[in-house]
């Protein structure tokens, strides 16, 4: 039995997992057709089309979409030295994770000269997304950048959205963030037509097409990555931020609150979830939850937020059952707030990233704990993973059979290649031995 509770304390009782989740969900598909349009318009139109989609949804008119050069080195000269050092932590810090994560390549010998490889390639291109609509976000660039750079992408550009207060060009601590790490191609450009012209090039800006586009974005974005996947790869759909935290009687309702808070701050559509096994604990967080909105920075965004249908304090009857919900929603991040964390740990499958213990919050992982801040939402943890050094690989069998490898399975191969009625198959492994003193080995 599963009983939710809004952050005005209305109480939905008695409903089962299958009817709360519709409740939960950000529908990303609601937004194709507008981000279908602006796609459409700039694979027409090109840099005109950036240009009036620009002015029209970010209220300002770029003098130039692709940044100079000497703008961002500017950026890097003028940026605030605490941000420099905070940066420089958080490059070091996933930059230690990504080379971690490198693949090694594999040989599995299957018989005297046989052998299957696995090697793994760099994508060659890629379009890197950083948002900019209701705040700025210079850590995506470091998110993005550094695994594509361990990974040895040779060709990345950035976008992002054009800023009103700095002229139209990219915000300047996203520009500085992009020079600390080397990156020079960067445009001013945001939401969906940012992500076809990433898609399909923008010739007169020459723009080249990109192999994969990765970031996070809002719901235009993710639709956008949604239409434009085929054409190039994409990373898993990071759109609007949810939080899940499972909590019990152990955890502190103030840090509970706080966390939700933190990741409603994002967006009007950011899921905040609280799912608890304590009735009792539930009532202290959502009293915390409205005291902390109250005084908000962003109150009306995180109020909206957390009114929203798509956030929610769940009470269920133990935590066995609260992993099931958890794995049944598959959210971005998950909270493990509870006695004993590694044994619910062990209860989880779908999530973006995991965050153990009461000193682990989402915010840490969002800047400098070292993991990836860009993850999959609505749902797709079910499927897919955050970004990471795989995310700008592929995998790639390498196969290398000898003469007497070949010959040893030529039989079989006859075998299926005729029950499938396919003989030109089964012809071009016995032509290797048609030579040979006894003829055909089938
Ligand atoms: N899942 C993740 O990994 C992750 C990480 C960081 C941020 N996020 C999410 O990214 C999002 C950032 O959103 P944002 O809005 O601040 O920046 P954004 O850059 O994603 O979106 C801004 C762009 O949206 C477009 N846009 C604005 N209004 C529109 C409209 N009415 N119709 C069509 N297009 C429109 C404009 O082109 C604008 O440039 C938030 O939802 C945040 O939660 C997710
Ligand atoms: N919580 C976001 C991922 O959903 C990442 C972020 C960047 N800056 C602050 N937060
Ligand atoms: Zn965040």
């Amino acid at each position: 039995m599963i009983t939710t509770i809004d952050l005005r304390g209305t109480t939905h009782s008695g409903g089962e997992l299958s009817q709360l989740m519709p409740r939960a969900r950000v529908d990303v598909s609601a937004s194709a057709e507008a981000a279908s349009g602006l796609i459409d318009d700039v694979r027409q139109r090109g840099s005109a089309a950036l240009l009036d989609q620009a002015e029209r949804l970010d209220g300002v008119r770029p003098d130039s979409i692709r940044v100079p050069d000497a703008v961002i080195r500017r950026a890097v000269e003028h940026l605030a030295p605490a941000v420099r050092e905070a940066l420089d932590e958080a490059i070091r810090r996933v930059r230690a994770v990504s080379s971690a994560q490198l693949p090694v390549p594999i040989s599995t010998g299957l018989s005297d000269g046989g052998m299957v490889q696995q090697r793994w390639r760099p994508i060659r291109r890629v379009g890197l997304y950083v948002p900019g609509g209701k705040a700025v976000y210079p850590s995506s660039v470091v998110m993005n950048v550094v695994p594509a750079q361990v990974a040895g992408v040779a060709s990345l550009a950035l976008a992002s959205p054009p800023q009103k207060d700095f002229g139209g060009s990219v915000h300047p601590t996203i520009l500085a963030a992009a020079g600390l790490l080397g990156i020079d191609e960067v445009y001013a450009m945001g939401g969906a037509g940012a992500i076809g012209a990433f898609a399909w090039g923008v010739p007169d800006l020459g723009l080249e097409p990109v192999d994969l586009v990765t970031g996070p974005g809002n719901v235009w974005v993710a639709a956008a990555k949604r239409i434009v996947r085929g054409q190039v790869g994409i990373d898993a759909e990071a759109g609007p931020t949810e939080i899940l935290v499972i909590a019990d009687e152990s955890a502190d309702p103030v840090l509970v609150a706080a966390d939700l808070v933190s990741q409603a701050e994002h967006d009007e559509l950011a899921a905040a979830v609280l799912v608890t096994d304590s009735a009792a604990f539930a009532e202290r967080t959502r009293a915390e939850l409205g005291l902390l909105a109250e005084s908000a920075h962003h109150g009306t965004r995180v109020r909206t937020a957390l009114d929203g249908q798509q956030s929610a304090i769940v009470i269920v009857d133990d935590i066995a059952a609260a992993a099931g919900f958890s794995n049944a929603y598959g959210p971005e991040h998950l909270e493990l707030q509870v006695r004993d964390p590694d044994a619910l740990l062990a209860m989880i499958d779908n999530a973006g990233a995991i965050f153990v213990g009461e000193h682990s919050p989402v915010s840490l992982g969002d800047y400098l704990a070292g993991s990836n801040h860009v993850l999959p939402t609505g749902g797709q943890a079910r499927f897919s993973s955050g970004l990471g050094v795989a995310t700008f690989l592929r995998p790639q069998q390498v196969i290398r059979y000898e003469r007497e490898g070949l010959r040893e399975v030529a039989g079989h191969i006859h075998a299926l290649a005729n029950a499938e009625d396919l003989p030109a198959h089964a012809a071009a492994v016995s032509a290797r031995f048609r030579a040979e003193p006894n003829g055909d080995t089938a």
